[in-house]
C-alpha cells in the first residue's frame, strides 16, 4: 500500500460541458465546469437534485465522455486516452461505491470483495484483505451471500470491494443514501480514514451536509455550475452554505 498522496493521481475538470440529447429535448447537465480534485483529500460534492453531481461524477471518472472539455489525469487527457488505456485507469486506479451497492447476487461478500482483483488476473493478498475486511467489520460474514447481509455489511462490502485495489481515487455516489444514521456514519468514518491513512483521493456526492461535514472540503453545484466551495466544513457551514444557494436560486432544493 503507499502511504503518500505524492504518487497517486491527481483529476482535474477542464471547461467541463455535458448536453444530453438534442434539439429541444437537449438538457445541459454541466456548464463549462473547471475543477481540481486535490489528492490525498476528501472533496464532497453537493447541490440540488438534478444539479450535475453524478454526471461530474462519472465524467471525472471517465464513465461518460464530456460533450466538450476535457478531465486531466496528473497531467494527461483522459479523453485523447484509447478506450484500453481509459478501461485500465479505471480498473486499476479508481474504486467506485454507488448507493445501489451493485453486489453480485450469488457470490460471498468474499468473492464480490475480490473480484475486481480475479477481472484483473491479479493474485490475491491475504493480509490486505484482511486488513480492510477487519477495518469494516466483515471478517466473519465474509462467506455469506449479499442476501444474508443487512444494508450497513452490504455497503460495507462494496467499499471493501473498492478498496481492495489500493485505487487513487475513490469515487462514492450516495454511498450512504439506504442506510441508517449510524451505519452512514460508520461508513463515512472508514471512507475518512482511507484518505487520512492510506493517502487516498475520495470523491463523494451527497445531499447529506452530515456527511458532507466529513469532507476536507465542499463543492457546490447548481444548474451545472460551480456555485461556490466551503473548506473544512462543518455541519452548520454547510447548511449555510445551502440556504445561501437557495436564496439565490429559488430551484434549489
Ligand atoms: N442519461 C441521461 N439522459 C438524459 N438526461 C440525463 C441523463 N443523465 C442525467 N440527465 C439529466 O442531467 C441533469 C443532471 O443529472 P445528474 O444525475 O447529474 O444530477 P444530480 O445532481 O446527480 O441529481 P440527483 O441528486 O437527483 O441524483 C438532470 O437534468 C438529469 O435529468
Amino acid at each position: 500500500m503507499s502511504s503518500s498522496a505524492d504518487s497517486r493521481i491527481a483529476l482535474a475538470g477542464r471547461n467541463l460541458t455535458k448536453v444530453y440529447g438534442s434539439g429541444e429535448s437537449a438538457v445541459r447537465a454541466l456548464s463549462d465546469v473547471s475543477l481540481d480534485i486535490p489528492p490525498g483529500q476528501f472533496t464532497a460534492i453537493m447541490g440540488p437534485s438534478g444539479s450535475g453531481k453524478s454526471t461530474l461524477l462519472h465524467i471525472l471518472a471517465g464513465l461518460e465522455e464530456p460533450t466538450g472539455g476535457h478531465v486531466e489525469v496528473s497531467g494527461a487527457n483522459l479523453t485523447t486516452m484509447s478506450e484500453n488505456e481509459r478501461t485500465e485507469l479505471r480498473r486499476d486506479r479508481i474504486g467506485f461505491v454507488f448507493q445501489s451497492y451493485n453486489l453480485v447476487p450469488h457470490f460471498s461478500a468474499r468473492q464480490n470483495i475480490t473480484l475486481p482483483l480475479d477481472l484483473a488476473g491479479r493474485t490475491i493478498n491475504d493480509a490486505d484483505l484482511t486488513r480492510i475486511t477487519d477495518a469494516l467489520s466483515l471478517t466473519d460474514r465474509l462467506e455469506h451471500l449479499p442476501s444474508e447481509l443487512s444494508g450497513g455489511q452490504q455497503q460495507r462490502t462494496a467499499i471493501a470491494r473498492a478498496l481492495i485495489t489500493d485505487p487513487d481515487v475513490i469515487m462514492a455516489d450516495e454511498p450512504t443514501g439506504n442506510l441508517d444514521n449510524r451505519t452512514s456514519a460508520e461508513v463515512l468514518s472508514l471512507l475518512r480514514s482511507a484518505v487520512r491513512e492510506f493517502g487516498q483521493t475520495l470523491v463523494l456526492v451527497t445531499h447529506d451536509p452530515m456527511a458532507a461535514a466529513y469532507a476536507d472540503n465542499v463543492l457546490l453545484l447548481t444548474d451545472g455550475t460551480i456555485a461556490g466551495t466551503v473548506e473544512h466544513p462543518s455541519y452548520d457551514s454547510v447548511v449555510t452554505a445551502l440556504d445561501a444557494l437557495r436564496a439565490v436560486n429559488s430551484s434549489v432544493v
